[in-house]
């Protein structure tokens, strides 16, 4: 793991904007080899994170640290060539110039790129039907959201940051990429970062989660902790209001004469027990409703 993984860990990170915190003071650790979740409302920071973890950025205060992939030592990446050369952020702006070729900015990957994968490239820019002869200007929003992720997965980077580039992709698409993030990252086990608020088509991939919300750190866990802070009950409509009466409400969906309410709460053996006796059947909270739960403007009422 630790010849193809990268761990991140800050101390206090502040960015400033014109005096305005984008990011304000976070204490994170992301652990090598894991598929982390960077998620947030709009402005919430993930770009800013983002940039500050790949050294596009310098931190106003606090300090990144990235180890691992040989590094030896922990080491911050701002202006230092051996941390980011490990590292790749794929953004939507795109950071090759535009006027260049597909197949020069694939040269230009390659040349950067010390764990570059020139088959995989080749494999993905087949699948995603990226033209290799035109200009980036000249690509629809999507084919340059495929050449993104083409060059995210193909750089093999022991830190590959996607910040929301895939979402340009149709939704076929998006889901041939999570195939290839998947398949490539069970071959190379490697810590990958994706910034998203599409919560529920990435759940399923994400190890842990990072919440920000307006600059502060929300939550940092593991998706299944997160999912056991709540719970959904479903059955008779009647049973499930008495059942779930005093617990936070995230949500409530009715078909017919069955129920279905996600409650935040501890679920111990003792209440799954009672529920089972009442007929009502827990599964584990959806990893959306417990964002925008966490992210709402304003909280979410009580049932009574
Ligand atoms: N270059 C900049 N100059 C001034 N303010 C900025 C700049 N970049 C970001 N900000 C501000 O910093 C805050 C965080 O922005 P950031 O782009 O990191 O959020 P985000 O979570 O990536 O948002 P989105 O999901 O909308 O892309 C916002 O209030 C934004 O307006």
């Amino acid at each position: 793991m630790a010849d193809t993984a990268l761990s991140v860990h800050t101390d206090n990170l502040s960015v400033r904007f014109a005096g305005a915190p984008a990011l304000d003071r976070l204490d994170l650790r992301l652990a090598p080899g894991k598929i982390h979740g960077l998620l947030g409302r709009n402005g919430s920071g993930k770009s800013t994170l983002a940039a500050v973890l790949a050294g596009f950025r310098q931190p106003d205060e606090g300090q990144v640290l990235i180890e691992g992939a040989g590094l030896g030592t922990p080491m911050a990446p701002y202006e230092n060539a051996v941390v980011t050369s490990r590292i790749c952020l794929i953004r939507e702006s795109g950071d090759v110039a535009d006027s260049l070729q597909v197949r020069h900015a694939l040269a230009l990957a390659a040349s950067l790129r010390p764990y570059w994968n020139a088959d995989l490239a080749g494999e993905l820019l087949d699948r995603f039907e990226v033209p290799t002869n035109k200009r980036m200007q000249k690509l629809s929003r999507g084919k340059k959201s495929a050449l993104g992720a083409v060059l995210g997965l193909a750089s093999r980077a022991p830190l590959t940051i996607f910040d929301e580039t895939y979402l340009g992709m149709d939704v076929p698409s998006r889901r041939a990429f999570y195939d290839a993030l998947l398949a490539d990252y069970a071959e190379v086990p490697r810590t990958i970062v994706l910034s998203t608020h599409l919560v529920n088509e990435v759940s399923t991939l994400l190890e842990d989660v990072v919440i920000l919300d307006n600059g502060r750190l929300v939550t940092q866990s593991p998706v299944d902790s997160l999912r056991g802070r709540g719970a959904a009950v479903v059955g008779p409509a009647k049973v499930v209001d008495e059942f779930t009466a005093g617990f936070t409400v995230l949500a409530e969906e009715k078909l017919g004469g069955t129920k279905s309410i996600t409650v935040l709460g501890d679920f111990d053996p003792t209440l799954l027990a009672q529920a089972a006796s009442a007929g009502l059947e827990v599964g584990p909270v959806g990893l959306q409703e417990l964002f925008v739960h966490l992210t709402a403007p304003t909280p979410k009422g009580t049932r009574s």
